[in-house]
């Protein structure tokens, strides 16, 4: 099958997002076409990035940094998107490409048909040298539980209080929330900052703010969105309230509420996430969040591409850092 989706962003004045296009799987069969093995996968990803930075959360609180590489590209992109700048976490090209400098190269590598955007993140394998995935929720999901038998007994999902991340019991409500949350949120915040006319602007606008109320309200009897421990719904929801206050209310337009002053709730939680004070998550938030300015630089420079366009200023907002987004906690 050719591997191809639309490039276009709008329709309409409303953003829309294409499907991922390669969406095979790491399993913990050791006969599977893709068996989970210590050092044969890595993940390219982009630090600014909310749907890469689902993946390296899980990286990290599962501990697998020593068995899946990370492979950083430039925060901002360039003529061609994504690319390796030699800057920062970036290396000057592609560690397992030597000589390919952009993330599109590594698509056309995995496809030489393929037509479509050129997206973090992206599972990789090593010893195939094919692209195995690069779709969030399922790279997610995978690096949760496949590659538990690599791993201390204390790391499986099954001895996790609460069942884990994704317990049997849960999964329908989780599915539910993590669609929601998805729509409103997760992608409800580019709908809202990357709308071209007034009515798509309008439509979502609402729905965000809701789903932030109904969430509000959902913390008042439990710590974690599913009750007393971390679920994937947890995950999904951290990396947009992340860059709520930095990004999306000053930059992308989701101007009627912040998180810090109307939220306290959802704000408790993102700092008891942030900080991980009882050491149970292995810093994998807070280890993992990218200095917040940058996220206010990338959106600002992202909305100026895609919807002021070129030959408008580019103008980053200043925003308080860390000590007033996300203060700190003490244990
Ligand atoms: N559904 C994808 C979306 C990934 C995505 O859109 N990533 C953005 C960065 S935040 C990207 O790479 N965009 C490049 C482009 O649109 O050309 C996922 O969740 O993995």
């Amino acid at each position: 099958m050719s591997k191809t989706t639309a490039i276009s962003y709008h329709k309409d004045g409303s953003f829309t997002r294409p499907d991922s296009i390669f969406r095979n799987v790491v399993s913990r069969d050791p006969n599977a076409e893709f068996p989970a093995e210590p050092g044969r996968y890595a993940l390219y990803v982009n630090v600014a990035c909310p749907w890469a930075h689902r993946t390296l959360i899980i990286r990290k609180l599962k501990g697998l940094e020593s068995l899946i590489d990370v492979y950083h590209v430039h925060p901002i992109a360039g003529p061609d998107g994504w690319y390796f700048s030699g800057q920062g976490d970036s290396p000057s090209e592609d560690p397992l490409h030597p000589g390919f400098t952009t993330l599109k190269q590594l698509y056309l590598k995995a496809d030489p048909t393929y037509i479509g955007r050129y997206t973090v993140p992206v599972l990789w394998d090593r010893k195939q040298d094919v692209m195995v995935n690069n779709e969030s929720s399922e790279i997610l999901r995978m690096l949760a539980s496949e590659f538990d038998h690599l791993l201390p007994e204390t790391q499986r999902e099954g001895n996790k209080p609460g069942g884990g991340l994704y317990p049997e019991h849960l999964r329908a409500e989780i599915d539910a929330l993590s669609d929601q949350i998805y729509h409103t949120l997760n992608n409800g915040v580019y709908k809202v900052g990357f709308a071209k006319s007034q009515e798509a602007y309008d439509a979502n606008i609402g729905p965000l703010f809701s789903t932030l109320d109904e969430l509000e309200a959902r913390l008042e009897h439990k710590p974690y969105l599913h009750g007393e421990s971390l679920t994937e719904s947890d995950i999904r929801l951290y990396t947009t309230l992340a860059r709520f206050d930095a990004a999306y209310n000053p930059v992308m337009m989701s101007t009627r509420k912040t998180i810090r002053h109307d939220y306290p709730r959802l704000h408790s939680w993102l700092r008891r996430l942030y900080w991980d004070v009882d050491g149970i998550f292995n810093n994998a938030f807070r280890g993992t969040t990218a200095p917040f300015s940058l996220y206010t630089q990338c959106y600002a420079n992202g909305r100026q591409k895609i919807v002021l366009g070129p030959d408008a200023p580019l103008i980053v907002p200043d925003l308080p850092g860390e000590e007033v987004l996300v203060p700190r906690l003490i244990a």
